[in-house]
């Protein structure tokens, strides 16, 4: 798999090293590591050090199956023959294996390169030697590895101010002493024995984690921005509640401008109340004036006065990243855009969105078209792209396939294939989806990475199985939240 530097950035969260010293009767490293990962570890890094060469290389190999299947980034530690062997997405390596050569020329410029450094001096070396990020330590006393070099949090933070890859601390980090680290301006930590000697290695991962979250939280000044621009859902699955609760467990500070009020529940819409276009533009006036947004996420539009006003106000603002998701049905069969209304949606709005995500049955309209085959979506994507000079993501979970969505952009198709979770309760995914991708567009990723990044998000809300209401009910949007605070 390849990582874009802003995920290598963001995979130090909490970084995860193999010991099978801790293994007790019965267990294996991949079931160890498989529970580790499911429990949200961001990194994992196979550490061998008495094994010999060809075991070494088939438990890599293992490993790096379960690590793609978790998209999570895998690395070889010490072994440049190995992880290249075994295609791994990179390698880590300490001072003494550095010396004298050009790691970087060898491995290539796709793989990851980790670095070891324990000063200020070859933290900037390794920088300059082409490494992605650096593991700095040991930061607290540790008895996993024998002679580690120590420094003070004080010297791990001037390290940290003096180069811009992405730093981890490593050595002697635990549940109890991981605070300390604060200030320090880490992008995660990584651990051994806080995990694998652990009685219980996902506990000990989720309770890391989070405090790895808090440890890492973005700077103010760095916290991007996302605008919803739905209706309201009062029952809170889907539309601006779904948009605002997916964009704040993106990473982004969440605004909202509200098209309708919609009274509605898990079976049916009752009654909606449409916003005046005079105050959809003082909305949005006061937003564009004071928060800029990095990205716009729109969609619920019931008729075309408010197309017309909101395409005037993007236009004057510029706004930038727009997704629009041509809510035209919800899941219970009412309609939400008036049909006069899908004219000036095609006209006015699609030219301005970076990215559109329709539906199967919404592709149709837009495309004028029935699709019943995978290569009628391609057809129908390419015919919206062209027409309308924008990206376009056409969702399954319909009839024509199942949860496989095809992105077109500037030409190319890339098709993303998700599980498919036996979850009836699917109230509000659209909404969830586009407003992942506008949250992750804000943070500067890609647009494939964004909709990866979506997909994946989506995935975790759907499989953490809430189920709640008496028709198709909300997804548990905050399921990578614990609830605990200190
Ligand atoms: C993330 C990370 N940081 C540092 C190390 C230590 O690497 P090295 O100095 O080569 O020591 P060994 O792990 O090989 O004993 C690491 N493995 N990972
Ligand atoms: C590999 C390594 N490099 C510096 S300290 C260390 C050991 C980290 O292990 P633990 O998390 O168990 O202290
Ligand atoms: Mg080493």
């Amino acid at each position: 798999m390849n990582f874009s530097k802003e995920e290598i950035r963001h995979s130090m969260l909490l970084y995860a090293i193999t010991d099978r010293t801790w293994l007790k009767e019965g267990e294996t490293l991949t079931s160890i590591c498989e529970d580790v990962l499911k429990h949200g570890a961001t990194f994992l890094q196979i550490r061998e050090k008495d094994l010999e060469p060809s075991a070494f290389q088939k438990e890599a190999l293992e490993l790096k199956a379960l690590c793609a299947k978790y998209q999570v980034p895998f690395v070889v530690n010490d072994s440049v023959e190995i992880a290249l062997a075994i295609d791994a997405d990179g390698v880590h390596v300490g001072q003494g294996d550095i010396q004298g050569k050009n790691l970087r020329a060898l491995i290539g410029k796709d793989k990851i390169l980790g670095i070891s450094a324990a000063t200020v001096a070859e933290a900037v070396a390794a920088q300059a030697a082409g490494a992605d990020y650096i593991g700095v330590g040991a930061v607290f006393g540790t008895s996993t590895k024998k002679n580690a070099r120590n420094l003070s949090v004080e010297k791990l933070r001037e390290i940290c101010a003096a180069v811009t890859i992405p730093v981890v601390a490593i050595g002697g980090i635990h549940a109890l002493n991981l605070r300390k680290l604060s200030g320090s301006q880490v992008d995660g930590v990584a651990v051994i024995s806080a995990i694998f000697s652990s009685d219980n290695p996902g506990k000990a991962t989720s309770d890391l984690l989070s405090l790895a979250r808090q440890l890492v939280q973005p700077t103010p000044r760095l916290m991007r921005t996302a605008l919803s621009i739905a209706g309201s859902d009062c029952s809170g699955g889907a539309g601006i509640q779904a948009d605002l609760k997916t964009m704040t467990m993106n990473g982004v500070y969440a605004m909202s401008a509200i098209t309708a009020l919609t009274a509605q529940n898990t079976t049916k819409v009752e009654k909606i109340v449409e916003t005046s276009p005079d105050f959809l533009k003082s909305q949005l006036d006061m937003i564009f004036t004071d928060i800029f947004p990095d990205a716009v996420k729109i969609g619920m539009l019931p008729n075309a006065r408010l197309i017309e006003v909101l395409a005037e106000r993007l236009r004057f603002y510029q706004a930038k990243h727009i997704v629009l998701d041509p809510v035209m049905v919800a899941t219970s069969g009412s309609i939400l855009m008036e049909t006069s209304a899908v004219l000036t949606l095609k006209k006015e709005l699609l030219p301005l969105a970076e990215l559109v995500t329709p539906n199967i049955p919404e592709a149709e309209i837009l495309s004028e078209r029935k699709i019943t085959t995978p290569e009628e979506i391609e057809a129908a994507a390419e015919f919206i792209g062209k027409t309308y000079h924008c990206a376009v993501l056409i969702k399954g979970g319909h009839s024509v396939n199942t949860a496989n969505d095809l992105l077109w952009a500037d030409g190319q198709m890339e098709w993303f294939y998700g599980r498919c979770i036996p979850n009836p309760n699917t109230h509000g995914t659209g909404c969830t989806l586009s407003s992942a991708i506008a949250a992750n567009l804000a943070k500067g990723y890609s647009l494939s990475t964004s909709v990866q990044r979506a997909k994946k998000y989506l995935s975790g809300a759907l499989s953490a199985m809430l189920d709640l209401g008496a028709g198709s009910g909300p997804m548990n949007h905050a399921f990578c939240l614990t609830g605990e605070f200190s």
